[in-house]
C-alpha cells in the first residue's frame, strides 16, 4: 500500500555551502573577547554536531568556554545572517528539484537550529521541496541519533526501506546505518568518511537515488 519513497538530506555541506556564515558568525563571536579569526579551513570540521558544539569548539580552539551569553548571542547573529554568504552547491537546486519531480518525498534532517535552516531553504528558494525539517534543536535525538531520520521518514509517510540518506558527515553515515537506510556520501562537503556509496558531483545524485531506490525501472539512467 505504501510505495512512498523518500530522500532524506542532510543540509550544511550537503545542499548548501553554509561554512562562510558559519565562520564568520563563530568569528565575530570569537572577537568580542578580542581573540583572533579563525580560518575557514579550521572551522570547517568543527561543523556537523550543530551551532552550539560549533561554538564550543571554536572557542575551544583559542583555549576559552562560551558561556550562556555568548551562546544566545551566537545563535540571535548567525539566524540573523544565515544567507548572507550562504549558496547551494551547484546543481543542487536542480537535483533536488527532479528528485521532487520523479516523484521522490523529500526530508531534511539536519543538526542544524531549525529556525536558521528553514531560513537559509527559504532564501534560496528551496524550501517547498521539502517535506518534512527537523532541525537539531528540534528533536531530543539529533543525528547520529537514528530517532532524528526515522522522524523526518514518519513525517514524510516513507517506509525506511524506500528511503536513502544524502549527507557530507560520519554523523549523516552513522544515522543511516541506525535504521539500516542506505547512505549516499557526498564529498564536497565539511567531513571525511569512506562509504560504500560516495558522490563528488551533484549531477550523480539523481542516478545514485535511482540505483537505490528503482533498481529495477530506470535505476540504470
Ligand atoms: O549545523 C551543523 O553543525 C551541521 O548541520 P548539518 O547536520 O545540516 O550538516
Ligand atoms: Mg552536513
Amino acid at each position: 500500500m505504501n510505495d512512498a519513497r523518500a530522500v532524506v538530506f542532510d543540509l550544511d555541506g550537503t545542499l548548501i555551502d553554509s561554512l562562510p556564515d558559519l565562520a564568520a558568525a563563530l568569528n565575530r563571536s570569537l572577537a568580542r573577547h578580542n581573540t583572533g579569526p579563525i580560518a575557514r579551513a579550521d572551522v570547517a570540521p568543527m561543523v556537523g554536531d550543530g551551532a552550539r558544539m560549533l561554538l564550543k569548539r571554536g572557542y575551544a580552539a583559542r583555549s576559552l568556554e562560551p558561556g550562556e551569553d555568548d551562546e544566545a548571542e551566537f545563535l540571535a547573529d548567525y539566524e540573523a545572517h544565515v544567507t548572507d554568504l550562504t549558496e547551494p552547491y551547484p546543481g543542487i537546486p536542480e537535483a533536488v528539484a527532479s528528485l521532487a519531480s520523479l516523484g521522490y518525498r523529500l526530508g531534511l534532517c539536519t543538526n542544524k537550529p531549525e529556525a536558521s535552516a528553514r531560513k537559509v531553504l527559504s532564501a534560496l528558494g528551496l524550501e517547498r521541496f521539502f517535506g518534512v525539517v527537523i532541525g537539531g534543536d528540534a528533536t531530543p535525538y539529533r543525528k547520529p541519533d537514528p530517532r532524528h531520520l526515522a522522524a523526518v521518514l514518519d513525517g514524510l509517510g516513507a517506509p525506511k526501506h524506500h528511503a536513502v540518506m544524502v549527507g557530507d558527515h560520519p554523523n549523516d553515515l552513522a544515522t543511516a546505518a541506525g535504521l539500516e537506510v542506505p547512505a549516499i556520501f557526498v564529498t564536497w562537503g565539511y567531513g571525511r568518511a569512506e562509504a560504500p556509496i560516495m558522490i563528488d558531483d551533484a549531477a550523480a545524485l539523481v542516478p545514485a537515488v535511482r540505483r537505490i531506490l528503482e533498481p529495477a525501472a530506470g535505476g540504470q539512467a
